[in-house]
């Protein structure tokens, strides 16, 4: 997971400094210079994290930290606010002026252009938008092709022209989708390896011919301080409204997210969190913050869950936890359920508290869960509604059924001990918050 060691460092240092009942300057001195090594470590641009630094202690030495009764939480609550003011502050919406409205993509070859073309179809889709994708990029053969098969995946349509120049292709598109009745154009334009003037020249006269409303860059979050210049080259030639940073999934250690936009001055507006075209998400720098501190990002999580979770089962089963028949058909169940709204992994990350590293035995996929659901078809009813009597003769007898061994039934025995145990942890948390709780089918807060 992306910021999985910067967000292991920041939890060793608040401990330290929520454990003491009061804060001198020179404790506040040392979690500083412990979180400045934190962030260069994490590949934060040196500029931003002084910047960031001289703003926390500034604060942080202030009356009310030093004198408050719990010091170690003002400082971070401090961190958490110069986070978010880092990411962005607040959450950039897209500009969706013009009709059609025009969305540029630019970016380097590889960067995920052309998936998250069909990412920002798809979600334009959902949100009532008719959009139309355009092929733009004539220079890799595969491209058009690609983005054929991404537009037929989410069911928006595709305009190409073959290899005529971009212009004349981008220009036709805004007619296109005139008559069409497409009212956003996203234009997937060519990438190069490197930035050349040829390829900048050919994005200006696009621009110029078209007059996008926003010119997004593309950008892979694993490439680091790489992404970061990068953007300020595009930035400088092309006045870009805004960042998609790809690949957050991944384990890249957070530096471009956590500098691009104080580098820049440009907003993110959406992150990749996986390859399917249902995992672009829009960038809050506020949840971005809880998250990397471990605070979770329970506001995500619904908005997931109310997208993907069948909210009738939802509540069966919120039944059968209480009534503490929580059995292996319910585990199959929710293991597919869950899945829905991504890796496991992404999913702990929002829940407050939850290490995703505790829950490493969940994360399944899809030959895993194949495996699971044959195993647990091989158990009798009796054995599945109470899962402790399988002895081990019928652990051996499972195995065969199955085509496993014996090891993946053991397995399977403890992580539905594991998914037990998270159960009862989130109805317990639920319990906590059931004054204006939230409410999430699945799980309740
Ligand atoms: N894990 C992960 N992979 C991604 C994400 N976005 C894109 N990818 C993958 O990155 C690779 C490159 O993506 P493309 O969309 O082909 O890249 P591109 O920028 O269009 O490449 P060019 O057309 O060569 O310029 C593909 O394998 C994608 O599946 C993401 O958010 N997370």
């Amino acid at each position: 997971m992306a910021f999985e060691a910067l967000s292991q460092k920041l939890d060793a240092i608040f401990k330290k400094l929520r454990g003491k009942g009061k804060l001198s300057e020179s404790d506040v001195k040392e979690a500083m210079r412990e979180i400045r090594l934190a962030l260069l470590e994490a590949d934060v641009n040196y500029k931003v994290v002084k910047d960031f630094i001289s703003k926390v202690t500034e604060r942080a030495i202030g009356h009310e930290v030093m004198e408050s009764l719990t010091p170690g939480q003002q400082v971070i609550k401090i961190v958490y606010d110069e986070l978010t003011n880092l990411m962005g502050s607040k959450e950039t919406k897209l500009n969706l002026k013009g009709n059609p409205a025009v969305i540029m993509l630019v970016g380097l070859q590889g960067s995920g252009k052309t998936t998250t073309a069909g990412k920002l179809g798809n979600y334009l889709s959902k949100m009532g938008r008719r959009p139309l994708l355009v092929a733009a990029d004539i220079y890799r053969p595969a491209a058009i092709k690609q983005l054929h098969v991404v537009g037929d995946k989410v069911k928006v349509p595709v305009f190409s022209m073959g290899e005529r120049k971009p212009v004349e292709i981008a220009r036709a598109s805004v007619e296109h989708a005139f008559r069409h009745g497409n009212d956003v154009i996203i234009l997937d334009t060519a990438g190069r390896l490197h930035i050349d003037e040829e390829l900048m020249e050919e994005l200006k006269e696009i621009k110029s011919a078209v007059d996008p409303c926003e010119i997004l860059l593309v950008v892979d979050s694993m490439t680091g301080q790489d992404a970061v210049n990068v953007a300020e080259s595009f930035h400088s030639k092309l006045e870009l409204t805004g960042l998609i940073l790809t690949k957050l999934d991944g384990d890249t250690r957070g530096g471009a997210a956590l500098s691009i936009k104080a580098v820049t001055g440009c907003p993110i507006k959406f992150v990749g969190m996986g390859e399917k075209l249902d995992d672009l998400e829009q960038f809050y720098p506020d949840r971005m913050a809880s998250r990397i501190l471990g605070m979770g990002d329970v506001l995500s999580l619904i908005e997931k869950a109310t997208q993907n979770i069948d909210i009738k089962k939802a509540k069966e089963l919120e039944e059968r936890i209480r009534k503490e028949q929580f059995d292996l058909n319910d585990f199959l169940d929710q293991l597919k359920q869950v899945r829905k709204m991504g890796s496991l992994d992404q999913i702990f990350s929002m829940i407050p508290g939850f290490s995703p590293q505790k829950m490493q035995g969940l994360d399944f996929n899809e030959k895993e869960l194949v495996k699971v659901e044959a195993i647990i078809n091989s158990m009798t009813k009796e054995e599945r509604r109470n899962p402790s009597i399988i002895n081990g003769s019928r652990r051996k007898r499972i195995a065969m059924g199955s085509g496993t061994t014996v090891q993946d039934v053991n397995k399977l025995l403890k992580q539905f001990e594991q998914m037990k145990k998270l159960m009862k942890q989130l109805s317990e948390m639920e319990k906590s918050h059931k004054k204006g709780r939230f409410r999430i089918p699945f799980f309740n807060f």
